[in-house]
């Protein structure tokens, strides 16, 4: 596969996660749009803002706003509108914040003329059974990821960001048209970071992913086309 072969439907996204606008802007001149999504996150929003978003939907990417929104239903409702305004393909919120949050999400978005996807956060793939009991939480990280998709899908979101670990588990859950993003996305031979729940590219869209987020093994690579091109390559099948 060539590093610049268009793709039907890129699963890859890439997370800027970047100190600022200069630094994201000089990794993603060189991306064709047509191989990747970009995902802007809170480090680089918070540092270039909206004018910075419109600016890479205007290069004609796919934006995912990763703000992971968790606030009072109307302040996430009115935050949802301001992503849509900036034309972004894909917005967060945790689940943790509850069914009306969501819903209210949900219903702010209906109300927009370009309606992103509305996905939801169960359990970060940084945290640990340990992690959720000392925040209250009973039950595996699997539990919890499989309870917040169910209530995320009954208060009628697209999606939700999972770990790849439980996409399979989710997928025969909630069926095929329910977006699954799943970071903790490592190639064989990557460094782990602080990621715990992790799976290989492949590993991830055969267990029922339906996009990567993938950023420091991108981003952090001597050639990120490369290994771009590498992951685009071996998802080439599904
Ligand atoms: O919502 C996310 O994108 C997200 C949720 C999650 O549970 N875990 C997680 O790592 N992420 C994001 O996915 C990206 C992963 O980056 P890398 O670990 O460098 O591949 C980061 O931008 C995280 O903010």
């Amino acid at each position: 596969m060539s590093q610049n072969q268009s793709i039907n439907d890129p699963k890859v996204l890439i997370a800027l996660d970047f100190a600022d606008a200069q630094q994201a802007l000089e990794f993603v001149t060189p991306l064709d749009s047509s191989t990747c999504r970009l995902k802007v996150g809170k480090e680089l929003f918070a540092a270039a803002g909206p004018e910075f978003v419109r600016q890479l939907v205007d290069l004609g990417f796919d934006v995912f706003l990763d703000l992971k929104y968790h606030d009072i239903p109307n302040t996430v409702a009115k935050a949802v509108q301001a992503a849509a305004r900036m034309g972004v393909w894909m917005v967060n919120v945790h689940a943790l914040g509850g069914r009306k949050m969501m819903q209210a999400a949900k219903a702010a978005l209906d109300e927009m003329e370009h309606k992103p996807l509305l996905i939801a956060v169960t359990i970060l793939t940084s945290m640990e059974q340990e992690d959720l009991a000392e925040i209250g939480l009973a039950g595996s990280p699997r539990d919890n990821v499989m309870r917040l998709a169910a209530l995320t899908k009954d208060s009628g979101l697209d999606g939700v960001v999972c770990s790849a670990q439980e996409a399979a588990d989710i997928r025969e859950m909630v069926g095929k048209d329910f977006c699954l993003v799943t970071p903790g996305i490592r190639p064989a031979g990557s460094d782990i970071n602080d990621q715990k729940r992790i799976m290989t590219p492949a590993q991830a869209i055969e267990a029922g992913s339906s996009y990567l987020v993938v950023g420091r093994p991108i981003t952090q690579s001597k050639s990120p086309a490369n290994t771009l091109a590498e992951i685009n390559a071996s998802l080439i099948h599904y």
